[in-house]
């Protein structure tokens, strides 16, 4: 982690949670809440049904809530079954993910179509979290770093600041799988992604937060997110249960208090 870049642990609940899962909602919310709160900030991405209420319980706590999509026009049309940033934001959230990789592999999302989600998002005033991430071939092809540039390239609008964009790198073939790059891998990847933004964004690509997503857990969250230039996590399976996500989110009172000795 970078110590003057406030981290963010969030939980990205993709196609799970119903009404009954609202207590869990509850549960991070009361967790969230205590002294770590000064120095770390906690947000979940239910699905899109479960949005206004989560936003309403959590209404005085410190979780934030954000989606996990929206349409690439920001406001109203004529595209059913989408939701554009307006709604969001209508709906008190603050974030929206944009660009997962389920969304480009399920949909077919280009680098073009991300920016433009992002842009919808800036026009809302939401931050986006835009992912990216190489999958296990190109990997092994030895083409992460051109495959992660590329997408950099071409999903972040040139108007992407700290305060409008977050960066979650999110190996393709780490999702759901239980296995994560070595922690030199992410440390490489983490600090080529930060020279790429500081190239294009000058001082203002210092502070945008890089997250690392993909099977990150309560059992390796404190290696994970002690690696240099990682400020925080986006967590999918470890994120529904309040348990998990909380013990993840206090593996950082070790990790802040080791920086500020
Ligand atoms: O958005 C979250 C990621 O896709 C990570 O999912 P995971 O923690 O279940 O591997």
């Amino acid at each position: 982690m970078t110590s003057d870049i406030r981290p963010l642990v969030a939980g990205n609940w993709k196609m799970n949670g119903t009404r009954s899962s609202l207590d869990q909602i509850r549960a991070i919310a009361h967790g969230v809440s205590g002294p770590l709160s000064r120095k770390l900030d906690a947000l979940i991405c239910p699905p899109a049904t479960l949005l206004y209420v989560a936003t309403t319980l959590t209404v005085d706590t410190r979780l934030m809530i954000g989606a996990q999509d929206c349409h690439q026009k920001a406001r109203t049309g004529a595209h059913t079954g989408d939701i554009s940033a307006e709604m969001i934001r209508d709906c008190f959230a603050t974030h929206v993910i944009v660009g997962h990789s389920e969304r480009r592999q399920e949909y077919g999302e280009s680098n073009h179509r991300v920016l433009l989600k992002a842009r919808a998002a800036y026009d809302q005033g939401l931050t986006a979290i835009i992912c990216i991430g190489e999958t296990r071939e190109e990997r092994a092809e030895g083409r992460t770093m051109e495959v992660l540039h590329r997408q950099l390239r071409g999903s972040l609008p040139d108007d992407a600041t700290a305060a409008n964009t977050i960066i979650a790198y999110e190996p393709v073939w780490a999702i759901g799988t239980g296995q994560t790059p070595r922690a030199d891998e992410v440390a490489k990847v983490h600090a080529r992604i930060r020279a790429d933004l500081v190239a294009r964004f000058g001082e203002g690509g210092e502070t945008i937060r890089l997250l690392y997503g993909g099977s990150v857990n309560p059992g390796n969250a404190k290696e994970l997110l002690g690696i240099p230039h990682v400020n925080g996590a986006l967590i999918g399976g470890a994120s529904l249960k309040a348990a998990d996500f909380l013990s993840i989110y206090h593996a950082y009172e070790d990790i802040l208090s080791s920086v500020e000795a």
